[in-house]
């Protein structure tokens, strides 16, 4: 790690209106992560969406913009841990400390728990980006709270703050994610519960970058000879070791993109499904930001069929049509309220919106900011978008039910709700359909008629599907 300098240096390097160059890079890499930290507890931001930005303004790069990625996620994920180490360190509870204090606090304690960084360093930095944030005050109350914090290493900690006992309690502060979050996974897990822990310890791993070679546009050869590595399933997937990528001629010319392989796969088995009757006209009904109708709008131009992408909201729509190409049409429609007339479409994905607890390594910080409410608020949406999907779509036809959450409330449930009484819909064996779409079958998506991926599992993100086929 880079050593510290002189505090002199740091207030000579002060800049009006704009973090201090206190100390050098290295000052403003904590900076930049603590910002960004800030911003998703205050103002909603998505790290991923908010951290590209701010490192080009600052102008790190190379190992400074690694360190600041790092700092900045592994804050976020490690939040619920933190707090509870931080919690016996302070004489003070933590909902009496200011907001921008207590994240200094969870960004030294990340250092001096999860990194290599010297604990002098850690504390050090700290301490000063406590006193930028906070006054003088505040500064020695953190250097108070950090120097205990170094006194034991993680583990030493956890036997202190994740006493066995209370499971789930244990499970939370470990891999800190919330207790309403630890039960719904196992509960999701059903007869894999046992392996709750590596999910958990999965959605804390840094996830691989996984492009897309959009069909007819890109091919995965192509981004092999760009330095990306095959990947286990998807026949239209590389995986980006390192770089970044945008530095893909593909991804920046938009015949190639990021994204995860679970993702590519739901798409690809909507696509394959078996159905009766003409294949001409396909719905993605929830289409923003365009990942799956990117895919879906190379398959269908191969396949001589027309696709429609939709979302409510226009920017998204926006962002849909520069995913797709010209050949599709894009709308913003709600689809609850749909502007096609009854059976209208041979294939329809309903990529429902959802609480995204699938994609936890990605956004770490959809787990705090998602509350047991928020499923229950999803529910009653989640349910006529399903309905009206199976409306649009013929007898014969077929729908794709996908959530980016394992959340039994998002998935089972609600297929089973809309289902109940019904007979006209048959659901198919999503698993088998996936097996034939994938270039590798993946093992242990559940013994159907639904597919449930799994991080630990697969390492993709928790993706869930139904394929329901309309009888009549
Ligand atoms: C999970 S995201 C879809 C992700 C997308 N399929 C992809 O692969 O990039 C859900 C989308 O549903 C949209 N949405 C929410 N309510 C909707 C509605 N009533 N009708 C149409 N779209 C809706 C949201 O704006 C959001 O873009």
């Amino acid at each position: 790690m880079t050593p510290r300098t002189s505090r002199d240096r740091r207030d000579r390097n002060r800049r009006p209106g704009g973090p201090r160059r206190t100390g050098g890079p290295e000052d403003l890499v904590r900076r930049t992560a603590f910002d960004v930290v800030r911003a998703v507890q205050t103002r909603d931001a998505y790290a991923n969406l908010l951290l590209p930005g701010r490192l080009r303004e600052r102008g790190l790069t190379g190992r400074d913009a690694a360190l600041a990625t790092e700092l900045t996620y592994g804050t976020l994920r490690g939040r619920g841990t933190y707090d509870a180490v931080l919690a016996v360190c302070s004489d003070r509870p933590l909902h009496r400390i200011d907001g921008p204090l207590l994240d200094v606090l969870r960004l030294g304690a990340h250092q001096l728990l999860a990194t290599r960084i010297p604990p002098h360093a850690a504390v050090g930095t700290a301490v000063e980006l406590a006193r930028s944030v906070a006054g003088p005050g505040q500064a020695k109350f953190a250097n108070a709270v950090l120097r205990k914090v170094a006194t034991r290493d993680l583990a030493a900690w956890l036997d202190i703050v994740a006493p066995p006992g209370d499971e789930v309690g244990r499970l939370s502060v470990t891999y800190s994610h919330p207790r309403w979050v630890v039960s719904a996974l196992r509960d999701a897990l059903g007869p894999g519960r046992d392996e709750i822990e590596e999910l958990l310890a999965a959605d804390n791993a840094r996830p691989r970058v996984t492009l897309v070679a959009k069909p007819g546009r890109a091919t995965v050869e192509e981004l092999l000879a760009a330095g990306a590595e095959p990947a286990p399933y998807s026949p239209y997937a590389a995986i980006l070791p390192e770089g970044d990528p945008s530095a893909v001629a593909a991804v920046a010319g938009g015949r190639a993109a990021v994204q995860d392989e679970a993702s590519q796969l739901v798409a690809l088995a909507l696509a394959d499904a078996p159905l009766d009757g003409s294949d001409a006209r396909w719905l993605d009904m929830c289409a923003g930001p365009g990942g799956k109708a990117g895919l879906l709008s190379g398959l269908a131009a191969q396949r001589g069929t027309r696709l429609l992408a939709c979302d409510v909201q226009p920017h998204r729509a926006g962002l849909v049509r520069r995913a797709v190409d010209g050949r599709t049409g894009v709308a913003v429609v709600d689809g609850t309220v749909p502007a096609w007339r009854p059976g209208s479409f041979d294939r329809v994905l309903l990529d429902a919106p959802c609480t995204g607890l699938g994609a936890l390594r990605r956004r770490p910080e959809s787990r705090w900011r998602r509350e047991p409410g928020s499923v229950a608020e999803l529910g009653p949406l989640q349910r006529a978008l399903l309905t009206s999907a199976l409306e649009a779509v013929r007898p014969g036809g077929v729908v794709a039910y996908v959530t980016c959450s394992p959340h039994l409330a998002e998935t089972r449930v609600v297929v089973d709700d809309v289902l109940r009484g019904r007979q006209d819909v048959q659901r198919l064996d999503s698993p088998a359909v996936l097996a034939g779409s994938a270039a590798r079958e993946p093992a242990g998506l559940g013994e159907g008629p639904y597919a449930q991926f799994w991080p630990h599992r697969h390492g993709t993100d928790a993706m869930f599907l139904a394929l329901l086929r309309r009888t009549a």
